[in-house]
């Protein structure tokens, strides 16, 4: 079909960029020193800059790449087609595994992920600037909502100094979070010491901490701590499946009106699915159960709803593109499901997507997840998108509201063509800490 009127892609770059990161942990090893993502930067007849970005490594570059021709010299308003053809064509097409077999298994990691949301995301922001709308109009059915509440992501942090990677040091910053945020914290004073930080900058009145790193009883008092701290605050922890059945309900059974909700507290055992046992742990505890891992794709959120296993889906856009996560919130909001999102690492554009993803998203979402915490001060672009009162503001800018500074994506490139490997492996830090330590779904990191 031959659509006329919309301005043309001129010109597709893929840059892949690298960021730092603290010695966070979970279930699945130790942060890296770095983290990468892929970027795009897509030009249009009309003159504007689209954006997007996903996660790093060598495998989603290539994708990105292999889909240029599929894109340049497309009209803009063509976008669902060219979408379309990307995930049909695309270099990833097919490959579908991953964190939803409840390891996170990070080398997986790039099959869950839809290379092609970098795609959409660039189209959605050119045709937002084409049409003078922001992206969330462009969605489901239009925006939905003034501002996103966000929740403070909080994460145990392995210390540093005992392995010779080259970690970043923040601690004579003048801002409370980020002297703090490199810096070890393992024990409930360190979390709480986190919260109130990064209450300071962003006004978090939610939490979530990340688990599977310290036997889950210490895990529960840094949650009590917090919850003492901080009466009103929604609390959820998510030990990405590490605990057994009965783990997770002795841990967390007496912990109503402390938790909000739980996140993956459960996996696959004795031959029953996670899905079962997920369904099992809500019927035992009456605790709402989030996921990011049951329920990346649709055949696994049918076989979720069926066994009533969730009620609250992450549909990070970043697994199921920003209109697929759209998608699945208007189900689920019909379902009486509510919608939210996962993240990983990432920087100020792909907050841009998670903002005017969840813009769009209806009904009542729960607090959005975003590790942009960590990452904030590395902003790719010029003017970025603040969180404040725990908020962050959806932009009436056109498109994603954010423009490129080329200066500093071109330095993160840098840094990223300075490193050896740019796969996500949480196992390499980790093995500095422990001599030959070895991924385990069901022992949190640091019990070995
Ligand atoms: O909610 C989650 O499961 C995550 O955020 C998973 C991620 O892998 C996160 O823990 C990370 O990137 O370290
Ligand atoms: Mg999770």
């Amino acid at each position: 079909m031959n659509i006329k009127g919309t301005p043309v892609v001129t010109e597709m770059m893929v840059v892949p960029v690298a960021g730092f990161d603290s010695m966070t942990m979970t279930l699945s090893g130790a942060h890296a020193p770095m983290f990468t993502r892929n970027i795009v930067i897509m030009k249009d007849s009309a003159g504007n800059t689209g954006l997007g970005e996903v996660h790093g490594g060598d495998d989603i570059t290539k994708a990105l790449e292999s889909y240029k021709p599929l894109i340049i010299g497309k009209q803009i308003g063509d976008y669902r087609n060219i979408v379309q053809a990307v995930k049909r064509g695309g270099y990833l097409a097919g490959g579908n595994d991953g964190e939803g077999l409840q390891g996170l298994d990070l080398k997986n990691l790039k099959f869950v992920v839809r290379a092609e949301t970098a795609i959409e995301s660039a189209l959605l922001d050119l045709l937002g600037k084409f049409m003078g709308l922001p992206v969330c109009s462009l969605l489901g059915d239009g925006r939905q909502r003034e501002d996103i509440t966000i929740l403070g992501y909080l994460f145990y942090v392995s210390d540093r100094t005992k392995v010779n990677l080259p970690y970043i040091d923040e601690s004579s910053s003048a801002d409370p979070w980020f002297r703090i945020r490199r810096n070890v914290a393992l024990t409930p004073e360190a979390i709480v010491e986190q919260a109130y930080a990064t209450k300071e900058r962003y006004g978090f009145k939610d939490f979530k901490l990340k688990a599977g790193v310290l036997e889950g009883e210490e895990e529960m008092k840094a949650i009590r701590a917090l919850k003492k701290e901080f009466p009103d605050a929604r609390i959820n922890i998510d030990p990405n499946g590490a605990w057994s059945l009965n783990e997770a309900i002795r841990l967390t059974k007496d912990m109503h009106g402390i938790l909000t909700y739980v996140e993956d507290p459960c996996g696959p055992e004795k031959g029953f699915s996670s899905r079962e046992i997920m369904s099992e742990y809500k019927m035992a505890t009456g605790h709402k159960v989030a996921t990011n891992m049951i329920a990346t794709d649709w055949r696994q959120l049918h076989h979720s709803v069926v066994s009533k296993a969730v009620d609250i889906v992450l549909a990070d856009p970043h697994f199921w593109t920003m209109s697929g996560s759209i998608r699945a919130g208007q189900v689920l909001n019909d379902w009486g499901m509510t919608w939210g999102s996962h993240s990983n690492n990432h920087f100020d554009i792909s907050l841009a997507i998670f903002a005017q993803t969840a813009a769009a998203a209806p009904g009542d979402i729960t607090a959005m997840d975003t590790h942009w915490i960590w990452q904030d001060g590395q902003e790719l672009c010029g003017e970025s998108i603040a969180i404040k009162d725990g908020k962050i503001k959806v932009t009436d800018k056109p498109g994603l509201g954010i423009e490129i500074d080329m200066d500093r994506v071109l330095k993160a490139n840098e840094l990223y063509n300075k490193m050896d490997s740019h796969d996500r492996d949480d196992a390499m830090a980790m093995q500095h800490l422990i001599p030959n330590w070895k991924f385990d779904s069901k022992k949190p990191c640091l019990v070995r």
